[in-house]
């Protein structure tokens, strides 16, 4: 089965995203591509016309934030948008405010999962808000500091508002950071569909870099049961997982219950919610530096225990 690009543009108030993803949608049209977008904004009505006339599918979720209160409309509006069969990506535009890693558990739906070809999370930094960070709380400066921690590309974009030196220094900052991303230096989030491609295109070297101390990209694994489980053999599982998983989510069947249950685990604390009806055993789980195989292996021996 085909399955759909999935970009997360991410990047603090102001910093340039929409202008970002008008540039990337004039490339993909050139490379005849067909792609949709997710838009979401804290609270605005508005949008951009021109992504409309173009005749590009978009979908919006206003007024909250994807990784919160709008969790459950992501799940719909993605259904939506792959019901189009000829389409290649999906770019997602998050709000400001929204941390990366809580926009990638609000997207990998258990459902979604295997039509959905994760590909990265590119975020747009503003120089001059970069620059003047200490005016900035506690929490909005951790929250940069999270857009830029997990990003797989990085544009440290508005080069016309500060001096050649000050963009350097900023890039060396930035670049420490986060060593593993690409950095590009741009004005008006002036970048080609290459330098998106080429940021996915080293997953072993990052492998052996984790073993260096630097930073790996967020991943998604997508496991299936065939079988129904021992809940006493997943909770024991679940406690040797590494710290590095920050969200598990799917359906799983449990012995004790007759129809499957929605499992969700963050910060280490598993919740089940018995569901009314039969659905699609699949176990998404999105962490860093997370051994897919052993993880695969480790889940079907519960399941052949079972
Ligand atoms: N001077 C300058 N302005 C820029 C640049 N890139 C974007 N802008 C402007 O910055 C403002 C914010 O850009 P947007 O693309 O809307 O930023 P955004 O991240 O989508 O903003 P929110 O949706 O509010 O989070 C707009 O007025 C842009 O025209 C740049 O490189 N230099």
């Amino acid at each position: 089965m085909k399955k759909i690009d999935v970009f997360i543009l991410s990047g603090f108030l102001g910093s340039g995203k929409t202008t970002l993803l008008g540039n990337i949608i004039k490339q993909e049209k050139a490379a005849e591509r067909r792609i949709a977008v997710l838009m979401n904004e804290l609270g605005r009505i508005s949008l951009d016309s021109y992504l409309i006339e173009e005749g590009i599918p978009l979908k919006e979720l206003y007024d909250g934030c994807i990784c919160c209160t709008l969790q459950d409309k992501v799940e719909v509006q993605l259904h939506d948008l792959l019901a189009d069969p000829n389409l290649d990506a999906i770019y997602i535009e998050t709000t400001g405010a929204a941390h990366p890693v809580e926009v990638l558990d609000a997207i990998m739906s258990p459902l979604l999962a295997d039509k959905l070809n994760y590909k990265g999370i590119l975020t747009v930094v503003d120089l001059l808000r970069w620059s003047s960070r200490d005016t900035l709380s506690p929490q909005i400066r951790q929250l940069l500091l999270e857009q830029i921690y997990h990003a797989d590309l990085i544009l440290l974009n508005k080069t016309d508002l500060v001096s050649e030196l000050e963009a350097a220094q900023r890039l060396f900052e930035i670049q420490s950071l986060n060593s593993k991303a690409s950095i590009l230096l741009t004005k008006n989030a002036e970048m080609s569909l290459k330098q998106i491609s080429q940021m996915n295109l080293h997953p072993k070297e990052e492998h052996s870099m984790a073993n260096m101390g630097h930073q790996l990209k967020l991943q998604t694994i997508l496991y299936e049961f065939t079988n129904e489980i021992s809940q006493t053999s997943f909770e024991d599982w679940i406690k040797e997982l590494p710290q590095t998983v920050y969200r598990m989510k799917g359906f799983i069947q449990l012995k004790q219950y007759q129809k499957p249950v929605l499992f969700q685990y963050s910060y280490g604390t598993p919740l089940y919610m018995p569901q009314e009806m039969k659905l699609p055993l699949k176990l998404v789980i999105i962490g860093e530096e997370l051994d897919t195989e052993r993880i695969h292996q480790n889940l079907q021996k519960i399941e052949n225990q079972s």
